[in-house]
């Protein structure tokens, strides 16, 4: 579905992806993990077209990416949430949710002003969406509530949930469960779980948190200084001795958790 071939991104002298090749089969939860600086953030941001590869080619059901706008990739189908939640704070769950429809729906001033039945028919069906995305959360209870107000892991929830307005099919998801509590962190891992076997989204996953990359993961690449030192199914990544290497001097023990 996604697929990365001999991908090389530089800024100023400094290789952050080196000649990068991996395929991401869809419907699958497919894992980039790697120490600090790896190059797992610059990957994301290439499909997301905020980075330009020097060379190498990225293409996605079809779609050359590197030829798209970051606009045109989410109409391609690929979402994405964010290392650090980017809400609008001061505005409600519901709010939230219908800005991710925002790149996709057409918009006309003109008939928005006329208030023309397929502008009430669009807001119609966002507002449809949003519930169904709020149901599927189980956070239907907080639509009205100000973002602000709401719990690390509540707003991490909205964060992937407007991710989800525009139905994608790949869903990039950057540390998730970073700085969440354990009920918060089992509650999206489960979520992640559904995302791929009710929805049929494929996923691609940025997580320090190795126990959670182990349990939920189809398969995993695993980068170092911006190569790609190892890649399998999470039973083999456990055991290879160059990830092992290259984690040590970060938490050892957690590539094995
Ligand atoms: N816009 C940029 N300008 C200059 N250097 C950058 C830029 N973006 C990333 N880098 C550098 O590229 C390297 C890879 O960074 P990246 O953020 O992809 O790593 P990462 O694996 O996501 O790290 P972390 O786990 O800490 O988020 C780092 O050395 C980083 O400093």
């Amino acid at each position: 579905m996604l697929s990365f071939k001999n991908v090389t991104v530089q800024f100023a002298g400094l290789v952050a992806i080196n000649n990068l090749s991996f395929e991401v089969p869809q419907g699958s939860i497919y894992s980039i993990i790697g120490p600090n600086g790896a190059g797992k953030t610059t990957i994301f941001n290439c499909i997301s077209r905020f980075y330009t590869p020097i060379s190498g080619s990225i293409f996605f059901n079809g779609y050359n990416l590197l030829k798209l706008k970051p606009h045109q990739v989410i109409q391609a189908g690929i979402a994405r949430s964010f290392q650090n939640v980017e809400l609008f704070s001061k505005m409600t769950v519901l709010e939230n949710l219908l800005t991710g429809l925002h790149p996709v729906v057409k918009k006309n001033l003109f008939s928005a002003a006329l208030n023309l039945p397929s502008v009430r028919r669009i807001e119609k069906e966002s507002w449809q969406k949003a519930f169904e995305v709020m149901e599927l959360l189980g956070i239907s209870h907080l639509s009205n509530e100000i973002v602000s107000d709401l719990s690390f892991g509540y707003q991490k929830m909205v964060d992937i949930g407007r991710a989800m307005m525009p139905n994608p099919k790949l869903i990039l998801l950057d540390e998730p469960v970073a700085g969440m509590n354990p009920t918060e962190t089992e509650r999206l891992s489960k979520l992640i779980v559904r995302l791929k076997e009710e929805l049929g989204y494929t996923v691609l996953l940025i997580e320090h948190d190795m126990s959670l990359v182990m349990k939920i993961s189809d398969f995993i690449t695993v980068l170092n200084f911006g190569e790609k030192i190892a890649e399998g199914i999470p039973s083999e990544i456990q055991k290879n001795p160059a990830v092992i290497e290259a984690y040590l001097g970060e938490e050892v023990e957690d590539v094995k958790a």
